[in-house]
């Protein structure tokens, strides 16, 4: 089970290198894999075990966080409408890629975290507001999703991690919370 001692964390030279691509269909140990990043966020979400394992929330992770340079991604984002208590995303994308973006951007009022930067860094993280993303599932089949607003966000945070980008990287150090016209700001 993935804890938070089995997180990089900043000065780790992993989180700076562009992750390999795995072979398709993914390998037993990269789906084992995939299937115990997917757990641990949901772990995170889940009050009584993140206070009983010390977790940090997170709504996505990166195999690189885990000191394993592969492009793997795990997602596991809370639907934001009562009404769709499901979640709204949760699942495990292999060589994810962002195939098109919108040229409309957006960011979260609150900016983001990192379960691999262990210090609040303020400011807006401006990215694209909506991607077209391919990727492959556990079995090896192929899919193309269309994302918008906080999913968008989420997953354009992991797909930095497996390229070695941090989210910090998109601040801007002048003014962190200065934002051209258009940035939809997404609470
Ligand atoms: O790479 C994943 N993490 O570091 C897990 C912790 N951070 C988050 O869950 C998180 C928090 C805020 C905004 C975004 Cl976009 C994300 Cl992803
Ligand atoms: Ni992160």
């Amino acid at each position: 089970m993935i804890t938070m001692d089995d997180i990089i964390r900043e000065g780790n030279p992993t989180l700076r290198a562009v992750a390999k691509e795995v072979p398709i269909p993914p390998t037993a140990e990269d789906v084992e894999l995939g299937n115990e990043m997917l757990q641990f966020l949901k772990n995170s979400q889940d009050p009584v075990k993140a206070e009983e394992l010390h977790l940090r929330g997170g709504v996505g992770l990166a195999a690189p966080q885990l000191d394993i340079s592969k492009r793997i991604i795990a997602v596991h984002v809370p639907s934001t409408d009562p009404e769709k208590p499901e979640s709204s995303l949760s699942t495990v994308m292999y060589n994810p890629k962002v195939l098109s973006h919108s040229v409309q951007e957006a960011c979260l009022g609150e900016g983001e975290g990192c379960l691999s930067v262990d210090r609040e860094v303020p400011g807006y993280v401006v990215r694209a507001a909506r991607i077209t993303v391919s990727y492959f599932d556990a079995e090896g089949e192929a899919h193309k999703v269309r994302l918008k607003n906080y999913e968008a966000i989420v997953v354009q945070h992991e797909i930095d991690h497996i390229n070695g980008i941090m989210f910090y990287d998109h601040i801007n150090d002048q003014n962190p919370l200065h934002l051209k016209d258009g940035v939809l700001v997404i609470d």
